[in-house]
């Protein structure tokens, strides 16, 4: 392939193609000197040199060899800020070598063996530079003083690679990652391996007497439990193979953009591209924040490469995703899909931020530059993304924040965007996002030109783009806002049945909070034609870690207070079933969000609808009024009946579990008393608003209380 179907130059002189003469025969040979010069017509070079060639007239380079060149090439820049003295910062008033090796100490200590006596040798820099092999003084960590048996990782150092920037880890990525390259935009293309999304069965939580107590177990609960001595297995196993590399790669960030509430979190992994998706998505610390770090508050191992030992107990795949609260840390085992760091981390926060009486939300967040802030909750694939990314507002965050009396801050420090047939054309801001720095998963790209192309599936249907969120253009940086004015529950209806837009009142909007529905497409697998229902509540059942009810009853109360309006948003089918009809336009979904954005949609005319139960707007700005009923949309009228009857029947199904769980009557009462506290009261007409959904109760969910994710065998 290479080369192919291109003219054939020459590069023989310097770079400089060949000149072919006009009968496509070679010139004859000339000397360099009659190359080089320009004859003066005394005889003299123009430059009145004497016939010696010389190469050019600038001055020699500053280097009397190559090593003293290159040793130039690099400079050491001077902190952007200076370091803090004084109260709270621990590294304060130290030297900068003194500084350099507490942070190693510090690393030393997250990587030690539970087991044997000491922490791994540490030292800092790329092994692959002579420069950065220890003469002496490598920290080794001491938890007792060595006896006889000192194991033979104690004998090597592992090199550590801490927060390297985003140009040193993408030579990292080339030089020793299979499948990295840098595409034509510039970002780094690269593959995560035979797991290519999420994988929610895998996922395990410690139970122990504290989350016995507060978190939700059992039916429907995301919550897989673990015992206390298999994580220390996993975790140990994680331990091993990372200090048997040569070389580790350290991330130390925040997570929540409120400060009161920001959580230090250090992320240890084998491979650059892991390194770069967290110092994307997670929340970048200054020179200085890095130099004041001290101990993280939550760790993760990630060993992806390697798996997990099958005959541990309780694992029933190669891959294990552990969480210890006790602990504050996270194994990963068998998976390297980046995914499960950002969300592990996000299922701690739904841990610890209702403890201290902040919801947190899995939900886009933006806001108009008069401030109006708005929520978009959502599934995966329903629009939070796209739909947070509005070239006319403010992007707060596109998948994770927090509401605390304050307002929102977002979570994390980047967006995670599907890449699936983007286009520039209806998504600009995402595709101009994908630049120098950003991470690009499992993308296909043309060998030559290294250009992406989207529409292609080959690898996943799940690709990826992670970045900083300041390479959207008009992001809030911080990312924290004022109590947001709309609450906006996205759905991607596949039965086509949801109207384009509804506007529910606390009540509906806290039942559909709950329900979490939507209805996606399997998949591009032929023979697929059933669009299957998914409901996890709070639309990320997967992450949660309270029973929903603790979640909603702070979302209803907060929504009270603040006044903000709840509706639903249908970004998915319309005019028919999957098959039938077609996903509503983007440009409509944008129009709809438009008007909900300015208030014109709060005053507009609404009629009710049946079944559900749901008030829509007769007409909007830039959208056909035909579509806004789904009805009108069906050519089969009892086909669209049918179908509507069917989904409801859905919702009620699902709700009857849930309510099961709440109620305790399904022999969980555990997780419904989350955090020791009275079962969280809900608006009284929450139940009358599920009530009233009509329904064929008897259908099945082809999902029952699926959780979110691609892995899902
Ligand atoms: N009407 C629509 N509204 C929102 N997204 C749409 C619409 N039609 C197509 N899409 C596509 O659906 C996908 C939504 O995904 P994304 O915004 O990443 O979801 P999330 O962030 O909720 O996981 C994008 O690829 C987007 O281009
Ligand atoms: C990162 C994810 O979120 P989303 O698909 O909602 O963007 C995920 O579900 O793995
Ligand atoms: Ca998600
Ligand atoms: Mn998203």
């Amino acid at each position: 392939m290479e080369g192919g179907g291109k003219a054939e130059f020459s590069f023989a002189n310097g770079g400089v193609p060949a000149v072919v003469s006009p009968r496509g025969r070679l010139p004859p040979i000339q000397t360099s000197r009659s190359i080089s010069f320009k004859k003066t017509k005394d005889g003299e070079d123009r430059d009145g040199n004497d016939g010696i060639c010389h190469d050019d007239s600038t001055p020699p380079v500053k280097a009397q060899t190559i090593d003293e060149l290159h040793s130039l090439q690099k400079k050491r820049s001077a902190p952007t800020t200076p370091v803090k003295d004084g109260q709270g910062a621990p590294f304060a008033t130290i030297s900068d070598e003194e500084r350099q090796r507490l942070q190693l100490l510090s690393i030393s200590a997250s990587l030690a063996s539970l087991t044997r006596e000491t922490g791994p040798k540490l030292v800092k820099g790329d092994p692959a530079r002579k420069a950065d092999t220890p003469k002496i003084s490598a920290v080794h960590h001491h938890y007792f003083t060595p006896t006889i048996s000192v194991s033979d990782s104690a004998l090597k150092f592992t090199h550590v690679l801490y927060n390297l920037s985003p140009a040193e880890l993408y030579e990292q990525a080339i030089k020793y990652e299979k499948g990295s390259f840098i595409t034509s935009a510039g970002a780094l293309a690269t593959l995560s391996g035979a797991k290519t999304g999420r994988a929610p069965r895998d996922k395990r939580v410690v139970f122990d007497e504290t989350t016995a107590e507060e978190l939700w177990w059992g039916k429907g609960s995301p919550n897989i439990e673990m015992d206390e001595h298999t994580f220390l297995v996993n975790r140990e196993r994680a331990v091993d193979y990372l200090n048997s590399l040569d070389k580790v790669f350290v991330n130390d960030q925040f997570l929540n953009w409120d400060p009161v509430h920001q959580i230090k979190v250090r992320i240890v992994s084998a491979r650059a591209y892991h390194s770069l998706f967290m110092h994307n998505m997670c929340i970048r610390p200054t020179p200085e924040e890095l130099e004041n770090f001290g101990t993280p508050d939550f760790t993760i191992y990630n060993a992806g490469q390697f798996p997990c030992n099958r005959y541990t107990h309780y694992m029933t795949s190669s891959t294990s995703v552990d969480l210890n609260l006790a602990r504050k840390e996270m194994v990963i085992l068998g998976t390297q899909y980046a995914g499960e760091m950002k969300k592990g981390l996000f299922s701690l926060m739904h841990y610890l931020m209702p403890k201290r009486q902040i919801l947190s939300l899995h939900s886009g967040c933006n806001m108009g530059k008069d401030g109006n802030v708005a929520l978009f909750f959502g599934l995966s694939g329903t629009g939070k993304t796209t739909l947070s990314t509005d070239h006319n507002r403010l992007l707060i965050g596109d998948d994770e924040h927090c509401w605390s009396d304050n307002g929102v801050s977002n979570i994390e420090g980047g967006c995670y965007a599907k890449c699936i047939d983007l286009s520039k054309e209806k998504e600009p801001d995402i595709w101009n996002a994908i630049k120098f720095g950003t991470v690009l998963e499992n993308v296909v790209l043309e060998e030559h030109t290294r250009e992406v192309d989207y529409s292609d599936k080959s690898v996943t249907e799940n690709t990826r783009a992670a970045y900083p969120i300041e390479f959207i253009p008009n992001a809030k940086i911080p990312c924290v806002g004022p109590h947001p004015r709309n609450v906006i529950l996205l759905a991607c209806d596949a039965f086509g049945v949801l109207p384009p837009v509804s506007k529910l009142s606390l009540s509906q909007t806290m039942y559909h909070f709950i329900s979490g529905y939507t209805a996606l497409v399997a998949g591009t697998e032929e023979g697929v034609k059933e669009p299957q229902a998914t409901f996890s509540a709070c639309f990320g059942a997967a992450f949660i870690m309270l029973h929903p009810t603790r979640y909603a009853a702070m979302l209803a109360e907060k929504m009270q207070r603040y006044g903000a309006t709840g509706w639903l948003v249908n970004t998915g089918w319309s005019g028919g079933r999957y098959g039938v009809g077609s996903r509503i336009k983007l440009a409509y979904t944008r129009k709809i969000i438009d008007a909900i954005h300015s208030g014109s949609l709060l005053t507009a005319n609404y009629k009710k609808t049946e079944v559900f139960g749901l008030d829509i707007p007769t007409e909007i700005e830039g959208v056909p009024s035909e579509i806004l009923d789904p009805m009108n949309t069906w050519q089969d009228k009892a086909a669209y009946r049918e179908t509507l009857l069917k989904l409801a029947g859905l919702f009620r199904k699902n709700f009857e579990i849930l309510q099961l769980a709440v109620l305790g009557e399904a022999g969980d009462a555990a997780g419904a008393v989350p955090l020791g506290e009275k079962p969280a009261m809900l608006p009284t007409d929450f139940y009358a608003a599920a009530s009233e959904i009509e329904g064929e109760g008897s259908l099945r969910t082809s999902l029952p209380l699926q959780e979110e994710g691609y892995d899902l065998k």
